[in-house]
């Protein structure tokens, strides 16, 4: 079954909880939260201390995506926070494969997340450490961008390198993704979709998760 994960850089901040509370009962998988730093992107948003306000308030895992410099250094404050997951850009690591063990010292589970101009090249040698990769479908930095068409073709090869490997891993996406295209994206292989404005900035979140399920169904 494809999960989904909504991005909480989309949710209101000024009631966050009841954000969360209603994707939580609209059944969706995890929670995706983007941590930006204004130096690896050009955008600030939040911090350890906000995952701490909200753990023990919700039963769904913490995805903390970090789209920051240096994440080694912050990792066990993400983690004393709540994370579950953590994601960190291959384009920010000098070391990935020492982070990605980093990560794993912790007890929680490791991806590398690769912006749309990154070669699959770059995590050729450390697949076999990891539990997801994150196929960005957007520059990251904001939410509400359009996405990225070539992310398919990533998808796809990324895909057919497990395969070949006989490795089973999550297969993460994030930016972009609309009802539209959520069919197109789990059919090149990805198995988690992360969607921001498509959830929050909504009428109804519980519709907008149903049509999702729909349109997901299949796979
Ligand atoms: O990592 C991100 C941006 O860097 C966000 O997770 C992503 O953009 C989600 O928002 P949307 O679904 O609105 O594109
Ligand atoms: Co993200």
């Amino acid at each position: 079954m494809i999960k989904l994960a909504p991005s909480i850089l989309s949710a209101n901040f000024a009631g966050l909880l009841e954000d969360i509370k209603k994707v939580e009962e609209a059944g969706v998988d995890l929670l995706h939260i983007d941590v930006m730093d204004g130096h690896f992107v050009p955008n600030i948003t939040i911090g350890p201390l906000v995952l701490e306000s909200i753990k023990g308030r919700t039963t769904l895992p913490f995805d903390v995506h970090l789209m920051i410099e240096n994440p080694d250094r912050y990792i066990p404050n993400f983690v004393k926070a709540g994370a579950d997951i953590i994601t960190v850009h291959a384009e920010a690591c000098h070391h990935i494969h020492r982070t990605i063990q980093n990560i794993k010292s912790h007890g929680v589970k490791a991806a590398v997340a690769l912006n749309p101009g990154t070669s699959l090249t770059s995590i050729e040698y450390i697949l076999e450490e990891l539990d997801m990769v994150l196929i960005m479908s957007v520059n990251p930095g904001f939410g509400g961008q359009h996405f990225i068409p070539s992310a398919l073709d990533k998808i796809r090869s990324l895909k057919k390198m497990l395969v070949d490997r006989n490795l089973v891993m999550d297969i993460q996406v994030d930016g972009g993704i609309k009802l539209e295209n959520a069919a197109e994206v789990a059919g090149a292989g990805a198995n988690i979709l992360v969607a921001g404005s498509a959830i929050f900035n909504t009428e109804s979140i519980e519709d907008t998760v149903k049509l999702f399920r729909n349109r997901l169904d299949s796979f």
